[in-house]
């Protein structure tokens, strides 16, 4: 089986792509396991921060590797937290202090509408010249108080109006197919379907 290194350290993500790739015929192999170290994201739009991961993890392995740039976007904020999504409320990264100061900024805001978006970018090689490239995006609104245990980071406070839960509060089955992720992952994958690893 084709292995494909994981450009991620994000607990949460490499969860949800365990189960994203259950079905699909390649082995999945986070960065951490290969002892590949922390890319730097110094880059102010998520696409050139995830073709930096991507090649990063490339580079150190000699491996094809997937690396997912994500992050949720908030109008009223202007756009924030975006490409600084997980070091929101400051280093280290804590998702509890993302979320306390993502309420703290909104205050008593009635717009309170925010979309999830993820870049995905899969190259074959460090010095790929044609990286595959697949964006998603899922739309919901900000509670004003936590709501859910499972998920991770933004999760508890993102409101799916149609569901009527957080994203913290559906199933990895419920959340995988419709989150910016698994839309992203699904574009990916139907690309990598007309071409080879
Ligand atoms: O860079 P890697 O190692 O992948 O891990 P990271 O957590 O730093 O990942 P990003 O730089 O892409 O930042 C994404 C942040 O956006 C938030 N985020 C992204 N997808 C999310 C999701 O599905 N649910 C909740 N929060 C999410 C969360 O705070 C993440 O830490
Ligand atoms: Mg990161």
């Amino acid at each position: 089986m084709k292995q494909l290194v994981l450009a991620s350290n994000n607990a949460g993500k490499l969860r949800e792509f365990a189960r994203l790739f259950a079905q699909v015929d390649i082995e999945l192999v986070p960065q951490g396991q290969l002892g590949v170290s922390e890319a730097e994201e110094p880059h102010c739009t998520f696409i050139e921060n995830a073709l930096a991961k991507a090649r990063h993890a490339s580079r150190a392995t000699g491996l094809p590797a997937l690396a997912d740039d994500s992050g949720l976007c908030v109008p009223a904020l202007g756009g924030a937290p975006g490409v600084y999504s997980a070091r929101y409320g400051g280093e280290p990264k804590s998702d509890a202090r993302n979320n306390e100061k993502l309420l703290a900024e909104l205050g008593q805001s009635t717009d309170r509408r925010a979309f999830y978006y993820a870049v995905l970018v899969l190259v074959r090689s460090a010095d790929d010249p044609r990286p595959l490239i697949a964006e998603g995006r899922i739309d919901g609104v900000l509670l004003y108080a936590p709501r859910g245990e499972g998920g991770f980071g933004y999760d508890p406070l993102f409101w799916l109006p149609q569901l009527g839960k957080t994203a913290a509060e559906l199933t990895p089955e419920q959340k995988n197919p419709i989150s910016h992720r698994g839309r992203a992952l699904a574009a990916l994958l139907a690309r990598l379907a007309e071409e080879s690893l």
